[in-house]
């Protein structure tokens, strides 16, 4: 599965639909479409009826993985200002605080994700005010019909994680509805218009001298990247990075956000994943040889925002030099745009491209997850 890296992959001519047979980057490059497609779904799926109650008291989003990122992003585009909390849930449970007075967005693309199915149901048993957002026939779209919730109808354009767009646009026009953002019209087509820029400079055929994501794929291939955001809407980016290294490289990458990464996850840098242990020469240091590659260790990826706290921006310089000066590399994406979703839709774009050239370059196949079918396999057959 893993042929090692070979950086060779990533030439312009390479990159074809042989080192990507499941289409990944032609998934990810629907993105803009998606948000275009999102719009006249949500609008004739009724979503505007939302309104008719009024305000929710809190909106609770449950879905798991690249449906449950939906929620982290319509909270972060609400930003600290939204007038009701915006919370998502990854599990089995429905908080005991949830009731009638609050919205319940489950989120499922397939429609079959068990445990955004049983946080549903148990929304609808409470009664509390419902949208379902995710794959049409299915187990998801009867229990919408059921329990009579508004179901937002989105066609997966392969995989759930790359369907992010078609699944998050309607909880954003959900909210907008309720008056708990302001994302109009022309943001959305600015932003969709900024989704296809990044696809053109990330394009399969672009050599990666020129091509950002092929570049950082090389710069990240063989390292342990650390991926921090600068800012709340950064941060979910970041998890969201992570998450994609996780299914499209078959790679770890662990979260952070700055503040709150310098009071712990930064002692990792004195720690023996950095090139400076493995490469002592003191011969009682207990690392030595316990590190094959001196060359490859940590690697800090910094996400950084348009909008950063004062002190958030000083804690990023200061990040880059702490990590440089114990040989860990630094590598920085930044958002573009100035509204927060087209911030946070850039970061996610060029993330995204990062992570499947970081699978193509090491012989990987982005799109199928067998891991996560096996355990689901293991887990139906108790
Ligand atoms: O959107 P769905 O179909 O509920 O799937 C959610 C997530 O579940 C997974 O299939 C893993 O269980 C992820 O790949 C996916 O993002």
């Amino acid at each position: 599965m893993n042929g090692g890296l070979d950086p060779s992959r990533l030439d312009g001519a390479a990159t074809t639909e042989a080192a990507d047979p499941g289409g990944m980057l032609r998934q990810v490059a629907s993105s803009a479409a998606q948000v275009r497609e999102a719009q006249r779904a949500a609008a004739e799926a009724g979503v505007a009826g939302l309104a008719e109650d009024g305000r929710p008291r809190a909106i609770v989003v449950a879905g798991m993985g690249g449906s449950g990122i939906s929620g982290d992003v319509l909270a972060a585009v609400c930003g600290v200002g939204c007038a009701v909390p915006v919370s998502t849930v990854r599990g089995y449970r429905l908080p005991g605080w949830v009731g009638a007075a609050d919205l319940v967005i489950a989120v499922s693309c397939s429609g079959t994700t068990e445990e955004t199915l049983e946080v549903a149901a148990e929304a609808a048993r409470r009664g509390c005010r419902l949208l379902f957002v995710g794959g049409p026939d299915s187990p998801l779209a009867d229990l919408a019909a059921r329990s009579r919730g508004v179901f937002v109808p989105v066609r997966s354009v392969g995989q759930p994680r790359s369907t992010l767009w078609g699944l998050t646009i309607p909880l954003l026009l959900a909210a907008r509805t309720l008056g708990l953002v302001d994302v109009p019209d022309a943001v959305l087509e600015s932003t969709a218009e900024r989704l296809e820029d990044v696809a053109y400079r990330c394009r399969p055929s672009s050599e990666p001298f020129v091509n950002p994501a092929k570049r950082i794929a090389l710069e990240l291939a063989g390292d342990v990247p650390l991926v921090w955001g600068s800012s709340a809407l950064a941060a979910t980016a970041a998890y969201r990075m992570c998450c994609q290294l996780n299914e499209n490289a078959k790679y770890p990458g662990v979260f952070g956000e700055v503040p709150e990464a310098h009071h712990n996850q930064v002692m990792a840098f004195d720690g023996h994943f950095t090139g400076r242990a493995a490469a002592s020469s003191d011969p009682d240091d207990f690392f030595r040889d316990r590190v094959d590659d001196p060359e490859h260790g940590l690697h800090l990826v910094l996400l950084r925002d348009v909008e950063e706290h004062p002190q958030v921006r000083k804690r990023c310089e200061a990040s880059t030099e702490v990590a440089r000066d114990r040989g860990v590399a630094v590598t920085e994406l930044g958002a573009e745009g100035t509204h927060p979703l087209e911030r946070i839709a850039t970061l996610i774009a060029l993330a995204d491209y990062v992570t499947v050239y970081l699978a193509i370059a090491l012989g990987v196949d982005p799109t199928p997850v067998p891991a996560i079918q096996e355990l689901k396999a293991r887990i139906a057959e108790r």
